[in-house]
């Protein structure tokens, strides 16, 4: 089945088809580094990344571009540079680093682009100029703000529209707007905030230029996918189209939409007691933290376990389960790799591979149906059962063993999961555990050169109450967690 995804704009599942199919193009809106990433936020990127994987597998790897933007200015960067007393490319620096790091632990491959706005403003002058020249903006005291009115189809992503929502405007209007939904493309900068020239003065871009200016430059209109999480389908995503389409003069086309992005795609939100994970309610876990405590694969699957459109709840069951699932398939994958110890994978021939290649369709079906990814992850564990009972069947034929190894590890692949070795998810897959268990094995080690037998015991207790075996060889301990 080809790909088929829901469109946010169009409010249906839509076969995908790219404008080229050699490039292949996609944009998600990255994260605004002043802060560590709460779990929430950590959603869309680990969602993307499994539609890019099947984008590459589909079109190729070199022939799909993915761009996820660093937002490196902005008013909550300011205030805690001025709180810290330190420039905002050090607090961008820092949190950008974090960022990075704590997503290679979640197994996210980096993006092909990654703009980041300070890098883009002569860009975003460029296109904020040719709005004003379209007559579609208007500079008033130093700002420049973008005239809701001037675009026809203004609305139509969220499906609101423009006269209810003036009626009920209640937000308090600031006197240099024309009309209360007029946004802000340029705004003044106070003597201590960042600032770059432009025609208006000095000053720094609103929020929502920055992504449809970076897009057009970085990979050109109209991109083929859009995403990013249900909370930025208004007014962020509804602005950018705006700016996009109005940057080109076409305000009054009905579909002038298409012209800026093909395909929108939005992630439903990860939530605590069935209330959003947000700073602001302040009922967030930080990714940081969760990924020192546990290995990122456990917090990936957990992320996957739920259709990326439905709410996701987030509690202490969701992830032991998911842990559980992990073992179980790693077990599975431990016991394929002693029993194919001597075997050689590129032995396999053309017709093998070929089977091999087909068992992977239930699983790619899956996630070509809108990125089904709990569909996905249940015919993983056919695979993994698949390959369980032939390595239960003494009668097996070994090329049959090593065939769905490689389909289960292929699909895991796309998943993002499975991605270590059975001996490292076993020993190492949790590094708080790993650091414990070392130290335990070194107390022991400690207690019986002193004969310190109570010692040695109380110590053995607690290893098995960490669920940890351990193997004594003649090059030292080595341990395992019981699968
Ligand atoms: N609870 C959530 N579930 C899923 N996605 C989320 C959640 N919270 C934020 N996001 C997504 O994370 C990305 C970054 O969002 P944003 O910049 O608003 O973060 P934030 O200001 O830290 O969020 P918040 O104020 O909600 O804590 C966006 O794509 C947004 O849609
Ligand atoms: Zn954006």
């Amino acid at each position: 089945m080809p790909l088929h995804i829901h469109d946010t704009l169009r409010r249906e599942k839509r076969l995908f088809e790219p404008r080229n199919k050699d490039r292949v193009t996609l944009y998600v809106c990255g994260p605004t580094v002043y802060d560590y990433a709460h779990i929430g936020n950590a959603r869309p990127p680990v969602v993307f990344d499994v539609l890019v994987r099947l984008l590459r597998r589909t079109y190729g790897s070199d022939h799909v571009i993915y761009a996820r933007n660093v937002t490196d200015v902005d008013d909550k960067i300011n205030q805690k540079a001025a709180r810290e007393g330190v420039p905002i490319g050090e607090v961008t620096a820092r949190y950008e680093a974090a960022y990075l790091a704590d997503m290679g632990l979640l197994n996210v491959s980096p993006p092909d682009i990654a703009p980041h706005v300070t890098d883009y403003i002569p860009a975003i002058v460029d296109q904020i100029q040719a709005i004003v020249d379209a007559g579609c903006a208007y500079a008033a005291e130093g700002h420049v703000l973008f005239d809701v009115s001037s675009y026809k189809a203004y609305g139509a992503l969220s499906g609101r529209n423009l006269d209810d929502m003036i009626a009920g405007a209640r937000v308090e209007v600031a006197p240099y707007k024309k009309n209360p939904h007029d946004f802000v493309l340029w705004k003044p900068s106070k003597a201590d905030e960042p600032s770059w020239p432009s025609p208006w003065g000095e000053g720094r871009p609103g929020w929502h230029i920055e992504c449809s200016a970076m897009i057009e430059k970085t990979l050109g209109l109209p991109i083929d996918i859009h995403g990013g999480g249900i909370d930025l389908v208004f007014p962020h995503h509804e602005n950018e189209i705006a700016q996009g389409v109005c940057a080109h003069g076409h305000a009054h086309g009905d579909q002038a939409h298409d012209e800026y992005a093909r395909y929108w795609m939005h992630n439903g939100f990860l939530t605590v007691d069935a209330e959003k994970m947000s700073k602001s309610i302040g009922n967030v876990l930080l990714l940081h933290d969760l990924v020192q405590a546990m290995p990122g694969e456990v917090v990936r699957w957990a992320l996957l376990s739920a259709h990326y459109r439905q709410p996701l709840d987030w509690n202490q069951g969701l992830l032991d389960q998911s842990r559980k699932n992990l073992d179980r398939l790693y077990g599975v994958l431990r016991d394929a790799e002693a029993a194919l110890a001597d075997f050689d994978e590129a032995t396999l021939d053309e017709a093998e591979m070929e089977l091999a290649e087909n068992a992977l369709d239930p699983v790619l079906d899956a996630l070509e149906d809108d990125l089904n990814t709990p569909g996905a992850i249940a015919q993983l564990f056919g695979l993994g059962n698949t390959l369980r009972e032939l390595l239960n069947d003494a009668e097996a034929d070994i090329n049959d063993v090593a065939m769905a190894r490689w389909s289960l590890k292929e699909a895991a692949g796309l998943l993002g999961v499975l991605s270590l070795t059975p001996d490292a998810w076993f020993e190492g897959g949790d590094p708080a555990l790993k650091a414990e268990v070392e130290a335990l094995l070194d107390q022991r080690a400690s207690a019986r050169a002193a004969k310190d037998w109570p010692e040695a015991d109380r110590i053995r207790d607690r290893l098995n109450a960490l669920n940890v075996v351990v193997m004594d060889g003649p090059d030292g301990p080595t341990w395992r967690v019981k699968g």
